[in-house]
């Protein structure tokens, strides 16, 4: 038994979807037949069900790179190999709107906890074959998607005395800022995961926003579950 994840190893799956928001966990569990939540634990859920067919587990972390770092050795260490981030994502630039599907090809690495695990000069990237996979099933669903660049940090509501790292980013062509892909990618890259992240923007960082931003950001959601659990199968069935 883990210490924090406490279920039995054959409720794990190989194959894992890993949502910050737990809530955003169970609406995906709701794509499996017959989901069983087999484990809730130190704010972890877990869900493990079937996705046409194939066995899938999924977790709501929580949010931040450790959570995200504890939960997914555990689950590793029950067999799971294949994590794909299914996040939110504030953006910056100017043709990215609420509702909009990131995918990640790479984060630049401002959280701690992957620091205790490689050092800053190892880039923070996905597994190509996840990457590759993700953007085949965004195709195939006919889901307009941006892939780049992302960042993801431990603080969201840092101050800033200044918006000298936005106007940054934006120059440099970042796509997202959220929480959690600098852990997953440094991790799996450590311990031999697979790994992709994939993020529905909430536009926190816009300056102006649509006047359904709710809506709009929870299409969004949707649209980047369906191409997780769509990658995550074609991903199963090469296995
Ligand atoms: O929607 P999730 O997956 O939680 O991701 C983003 O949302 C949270 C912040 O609002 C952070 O966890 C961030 O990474
Ligand atoms: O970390 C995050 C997540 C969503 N939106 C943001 O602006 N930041």
């Amino acid at each position: 038994m883990e210490w924090h994840i406490k279920c039995d190893a054959k409720d794990i799956a190989r194959y894992v979807l890993c949502p910050g928001d737990q809530a955003r966990a169970k609406k995906i569990a709701d794509h499996f037949d017959s989901p069983r939540l087999v484990a809730d634990s130190r704010g972890y859920v877990v869900y493990t069900g079937e996705y046409k067919g194939v066995p899938m587990t999924v977790i709501g972390t929580g949010m931040g790179g450790p959570v995200v770092a504890i939960g997914l050795e555990e689950l590793a260490h029950m067999g799971a190999d294949t994590f794909i981030r299914v996040g939110s994502c504030g953006v910056f630039q100017d043709f990215q709107q609420v509702g909009d599907v990131v995918i990640g090809s790479g984060t630049v690495r401002e959280g701690g906890t992957s620091t205790a695990y490689l050092p800053l000069r190892f880039p923070a990237v996905p597994t190509f074959s996840v990457l590759r996979a993700l953007v085949e099933a965004a195709e195939a669903l006919d889901i307009p998607v941006t892939v780049g660049v992302g960042s993801a940090g431990d603080a969201f509501y840092a101050p800033r005395e200044d918006n000298s790292r936005g106007e940054l980013y934006q120059k440099a062509g970042i796509v997202s800022v959220e929480m959690e892909s600098d852990t997953l990618f440094i991790v799996g890259q450590y311990r031999g995961w697979r790994t992709g992240a994939l993020y529905a923007s909430d536009g926190t960082n816009k300056a102006t926003k649509p006047e359904d931003k709710e809506a709009d950001f929870r299409r969004g959601e949707e649209n980047a579950i369906v191409i997780a659990l769509e990658a995550m199968l074609k991903i199963a069935q090469g296995d």
